[in-house]
């Protein structure tokens, strides 16, 4: 039986990797040095693929990967049907906020804001009864401020720098976000067995962490 496990580059491929492990799985070669995006495991049947961040519920919704790991801010943009989220990895954490220009007043009445977070910053000011226009954007969010682009962004804040240094304060927390793992439905009922097994194996490994 094959299993097919959706991860990224990046900090997510770097603190998923040492989980995976303490559950018994290993890729066969090292992914961050390598341009493929298929890699076999340990595990015979048991495979790595290597997607951009916003694809992973993709390819987890639609079966094309049995599971994945992705950010609870990915996750929060995308359709939750057809996928199982059964498990809060505790990795790369940060918070989705709102930001705006160090020191500017709150402008009343309608304001925009840019980001890469469509539906969390449409949920979120509508839920705030505030008016906003989204404007999307796929990255440096932190520039719309400072060319009048925007009012507000919303985006991802870990220690605050990348704002500071762009002359950005940090506003409201939208969410607090970890990165999840995800499981296709049809999958966990078909491939139940093995599926379970790395689930539980992967939350025994979480808890060891957390407990050191
Ligand atoms: N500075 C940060 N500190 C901690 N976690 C972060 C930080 N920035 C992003 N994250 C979390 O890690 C996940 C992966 O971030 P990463 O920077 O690797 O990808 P990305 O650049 O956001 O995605 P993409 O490549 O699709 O644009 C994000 O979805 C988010 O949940
Ligand atoms: O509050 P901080 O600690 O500065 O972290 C926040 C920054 O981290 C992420 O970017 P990242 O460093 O991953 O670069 P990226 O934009 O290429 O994803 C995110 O997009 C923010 O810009």
């Amino acid at each position: 039986m094959q299993i097919t496990i959706a991860l990224t580059k990046g900090r997510i491929l770097k603190e998923t990797l040492p989980l995976l492990a303490a559950a018994g799985l290993e890729p066969q070669e090292d992914i961050a040095k390598s341009r493929k995006l298929i890699f076999p495991t340990n595990q015979e049947g048991v495979r790595l693929l290597i997607l951009r961040g916003s694809d992973v519920p993709t390819y987890v919704q639609h079966g094309a990967a049995d599971l994945g790991v992705a950010g609870k801010d990915t996750l929060l943009e995308h359709p939750s049907d057809g996928i199982y989220e059964p498990l809060d990895l505790g990795i790369a954490r940060c918070r989705l906020m709102t930001a705006g220009i160090s020191g500017a007043p709150l402008r009343p009445g309608r304001i925009r804001v840019a980001t890469k977070f469509v539906q969390s910053a449409r949920r979120y000011y509508a839920a705030q009864g505030r008016q906003a226009d989204i404007i999307k954007l796929y990255g440096a969010m932190e520039l719309a401020p400072l060319m009048q682009l925007a009012d507000e962004i919303v985006d991802i804040v870990d220690t605050g720098n990348t704002l500071r240094a762009n002359g950005l304060e940090a506003r409201d927390t939208i969410a607090h976000i970890s990165s999840r793992l995800i499981v296709n439905k049809a999958s966990m009922k078909m491939k139940y067995s093995p599926i379970n097994a790395l689930i539980e194996k992967l939350a025994v490994a979480v808890s060891e962490r957390d407990a050191n």
